[in-house]
């Protein structure tokens, strides 16, 4: 199992700035308050954290993924003709081409949401930040981890999962919506928690309906246990429910 945060590029990875692509493809954004717009997604490899429940395991636990230059990644977007483009991963904030490759997508006038876990916010153009905190029962115990050993991912996951610096620049420097991956009503003490902290360090509002309940779940049959208990709890805390649309829909097929 590889244990790098990052990923190495290779000395074969085309010159200038390059990302390492897991999957690039047009669907529907499936998570958030875009839910239902057509979407050409990019997602990148490596991640700095390990949930278990990772619905991207192959970005994070064991990562694959060809390294493409930016300019060949904006001409794979623009063949898609979208309005909307959603960069994600993996943890795409962790690559410095990331910020290039926004830029880039900002000259050619397309909507651009990132896909963030919220612990990295460098200078970028953004127009969503769909920022996605993880809560404690996110981290990876030799219980719950893919492969039942988690090591030394145990203890990173846990320092790394908030960085309230990171959070409050993402929401003082961009329209953000706070996407939380909940398990069951015993998360919502946490999520309450977290959203006063934010509210009370950031130079800038957060609304409750920018406060998003997503149920955990990387199919069909594991969102049949969450979907309608994450619903009830958005509903008696007066924040908003976000489905996992391409999970409904395509049960999370890749590029989907
Ligand atoms: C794979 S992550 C990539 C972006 C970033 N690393 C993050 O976690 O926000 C994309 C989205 O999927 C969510 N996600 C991952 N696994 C999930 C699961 N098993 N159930 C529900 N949402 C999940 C994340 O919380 C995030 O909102
Ligand atoms: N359709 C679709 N919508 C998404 N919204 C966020 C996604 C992600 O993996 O970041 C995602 C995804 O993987 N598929
Ligand atoms: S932060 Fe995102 S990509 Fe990384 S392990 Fe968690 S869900 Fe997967
Ligand atoms: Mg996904």
């Amino acid at each position: 199992m590889p244990v790098t945060s990052t990923v190495e590029r290779p000395d074969d990875a085309p010159e200038g700035p390059a990302l390492p692509v897991n999957e690039l493809f047009a669907s529907l954004q499936g998570e958030g308050k875009l839910a239902g717009v057509p979407s050409t997604f990019v997602r990148t490899s490596g991640c700095n954290l390990r949930c278990w429940f990772c619905d991207s395991y192959h970005t994070s636990w064991d990562p694959t993924h060809a390294w493409m230059s930016v300019e060949r990644i904006v001409e794979e977007v623009e063949a898609r003709d979208p309005t909307h483009v959603v960069l994600t991963g993996g943890e795409p904030l962790l690559h410095d081409a990331s910020a290039t490759l926004l830029e880039r997508l900002a000259d050619e006038g397309y909507h651009l949401t990132v896909e963030t876990n919220g612990t990295l916010a460098p200078d970028a153009p953004i127009d969503l930040a769909s920022v996605s905190p993880k809560l404690s029962t996110s981290t990876p115990t030799p219980d719950n981890a893919p492969d039942g050993t988690p090591g030394e991912w145990e203890a990173r996951h846990e320092e790394r999962r908030i960085d309230f610096d990171a959070l409050t620049t993402l929401l003082e420097r961009h329209e953000v919506q706070l996407k939380f991956v909940v398990t069951g009503p015993d998360d919502m003490d946490e999520i309450e928690s977290l959203v006063a902290d934010v509210r009370e360090r950031a130079d800038a509002d957060l609304n409750d309906e920018d406060v998003l309940l997503m149920p955990e779940g990387r199919t069909r049959e594991e969102l049949d246990a969450t979907r309608n208990v994450v619903a009830d709890l958005a509903a008696e805390y007066g924040y908003r429910y976000t489905p996992r649309l391409h999970v409904d829909l395509w049960n999370d097929a890749p590029e989907t």
